[in-house]
């Protein structure tokens, strides 16, 4: 594999899933793999998980890594060509790419959209300019539109948790008090498109996902309806897609509540707003997956960065 940046990178969910699930038993394995290999992870946004747990996979295979929060740190990064660069950026991505394409073998970018340029959001500006114009492998920790490290830590999750062939996945919309991207929904959708559970999704009206994800899949405005006999329910507030990058008017009982999902796992890819998104009593139940989550986006990224380090 050149780069990671899509769910559509997987080319078989369940063999991935079997081989991430087998670095988890033997995290130590690949370790001469990645050595004299150096990881540079970028971050144009704030970071716990992935910023930690994309450097512990780098190590576990014997890679080096180098951080840097680009936003705060670095001059402004040009990225439309042709600009006379007489404003806030200082350098154009066409030398800052190939720059630091040579102090690594593989970069990590976290590039948040702008939630009100749909436009540029959807031409993943950044992202893309990173994959054309560096030397290097590119993986995506969160891009404008997709979180595929997230989604394929999900499936995996999904994977291990499931007590029947062919689960009941639901991902709800849930209460916020800020406009959030859409990234981690699209890369759940896509990761429940390729496994074998019956998926539907809950959110108010107005908050449909881009209909080009979401597909086939059904869609419920009534979350009730949706969480009915749910095994696992995945919870997350994303803005508005039509009415781009809004805050609609929305009713605050869409929280998660352990009345609601009875005895369905409750899953959620962190940060979370609890008694906002997510009641207390259910993150501390004893059906709450988020810190196990957490724990394989190690494992994930590790698959990612040993099939991008097979193929140097
Ligand atoms: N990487 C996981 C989620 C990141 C981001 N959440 C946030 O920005 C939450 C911020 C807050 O709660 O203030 C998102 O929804 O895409
Ligand atoms: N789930 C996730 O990507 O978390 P961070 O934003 O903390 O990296």
């Amino acid at each position: 594999m050149k780069n990671y940046t899509h769910i559509n990178d997987i080319d078989n969910i369940n063999s991935w899933i079997e081989e991430a699930k087998a670095l988890k038993k033997n995290p130590l394995q690949d370790i001469e793999l990645g050595k004299n290999k150096t990881l540079a992870l970028l971050f144009f946004n704030a970071s716990l998980r992935t910023r930690l747990s994309t450097q512990k996979a780098a190590l576990n295979l014997g890679m080096d890594t180098i951080v840097m929060n680009v936003s705060g740190d670095a001059w402004g990064i040009e990225f439309e060509d042709g600009t006379v660069m007489n404003g806030t950026t200082a350098e154009h991505v066409k030398e800052a790419a190939a720059v630091v394409s040579q102090y690594c073998d593989v970069i990590a970018i976290r590039a948040f959209p702008t939630l009100t340029d749909k436009e540029r959001d959807k031409n993943e500006v950044v992202l893309n300019s990173f994959i054309k114009y560096a030397s290097v492998p590119i993986v995506n920790m969160e891009s404008a539109t997709s979180h595929p490290l997230q989604g394929f830590t999900d499936a995996i999750s999904i994977s291990e948790n499931k007590t029947k062939k062919k689960p009941k996945v639901v991902l709800s919309w849930a209460p916020h008090i800020k406009a959030l991207p859409h990234a981690v929904g699209n890369s759940f959708v896509q990761a429940m498109q390729k496994m074998d559970v019956e998926f539907v999704i809950a959110n108010p009206e107005g908050y449909n996902l881009d209909p080009k994800i979401t597909k086939e899949t059904p869609i419920y405005h009534n979350q009730e309806e949706a969480l009915k006999d749910a095994d696992f329910v995945y919870a997350k507030n994303w803005s508005s897609y039509d009415e781009y990058g809004k805050v609609l008017k929305t009713d605050l009982d869409w929280m998660i509540t352990n009345k609601k999902i009875g005895d369905a796992k409750f899953m959620h890819c962190l940060p979370v707003r609890r008694n906002v998104v997510v009641a207390d009593e259910v993150l501390d139940g004893e059906n709450s997956l988020v810190i196990e989550q957490s724990n394989n986006r190690t494992f994930a990224a590790q698959l990612v960065l040993k099939k991008i380090l097979e193929n140097l």
